[in-house]
């Protein structure tokens, strides 16, 4: 079967201090190879060494992982502030372009956290710094310390819209999900679709309205435990199928070779 290309846009980091690298985490590289079945390709996410053209001509379909940094708020027109924490210009650069493109020609994406957040900004929404300090609102972030399992933990159920693309992929309308995330989507674009909450109403799983192709987006981790997860397998898997649908369509020499 042809592994269609994914390609990852991660992050820009620092290693061991004073090292500079694109990096994304290496559950979201396994849950592509393993549970989507396609070749993950982590993308240096520079608009000085990539171009969005070019990088939606070579791959199938693209991840927007999760990752610290918040989309600057310049993209959605409010004020940078304190709450706003860290950012990465770089990746804005060039994840929100690609996603208009890949939207605009129906070519599959998928977005897990700040990827859900980058989505739902490129096509109109606004985004609150922290949506904890909103009443009514719980915290959604990490717990600071603790082991890997502990981060990723379940945390919350997520209701999902009858009869919507999530409830058919499950087959069910609430999953729990784990929860890692200090923003979320304060106004809501008409081009998004909100198809799941958490029980403190906070969006957590979108699509775009109208888009030609697969454009899901959740604000939690699938990729934790992808394999394995009956909420995260059929997302994975779901999503591979789109790209290597998008590569039969696009690019079916490379296909027939494989
Ligand atoms: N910055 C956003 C997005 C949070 C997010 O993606 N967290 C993942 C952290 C894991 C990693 O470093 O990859 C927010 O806080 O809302």
């Amino acid at each position: 079967m042809y592994r269609p290309v994914i390609g990852i846009i991660g992050n820009h980091d620092i290693l061991h201090g004073d090292y500079p690298a694109y990096t994304s985490g290496a559950m979201n590289a396994v849950a592509v190879s393993q549970v989507s079945g396609a070749l993950p390709l982590v993308v240096p996410a520079h608009p000085d060494l990539v171009d969005v053209d070019h990088l939606a001509d070579v791959c199938d379909g693209f991840l927007f992982t999760g990752g610290r940094p918040n989309v600057h708020p310049d993209e959605y027109g409010h004020d940078e502030t304190e709450a706003h924490g860290a950012f990465d210009r770089e990746r804005d650069a060039i994840a929100l372009p690609l996603i208009r493109k890949c939207v605009e020609r129906g070519q599959p994406i998928l977005g897990i956290c700040r990827g859900f957040q980058e989505i739902a900004v490129a096509m109109g929404c606004t985004l609150h710094p922290e949506i904890r300090d909103i009443p009514g609102r719980d915290n959604h972030r990490m717990p600071p310390e603790g082991s890997l399992e502990e981060k990723f933990e379940m945390r919350h159920v997520v209701t999902v819209e009858d009869g919507g693309p999530y409830h058919r992929l499950w087959n069910k309308r609430e999953v729990m999900t784990n929860s890692l995330h200090g923003q979320g989507i304060l106004e809501c674009s008409p081009r998004i679709v909100i198809d799941g909450r958490a029980p403190d109403t906070t969006p957590e799983a979108i699509y775009i309205k109208d888009a030609p192709g697969f454009t899901l987006a959740v604000q939690w981790h699938p990729e934790w435990q992808a394999g394995l997860d009956p909420v995260s397998k059929p997302l994975f898997e779901a999503f591979g199928d789109a790209a290597r649908a998008w590569a039969n369509q696009s690019r079916p020499s490379l296909r027939q070779s494989a």
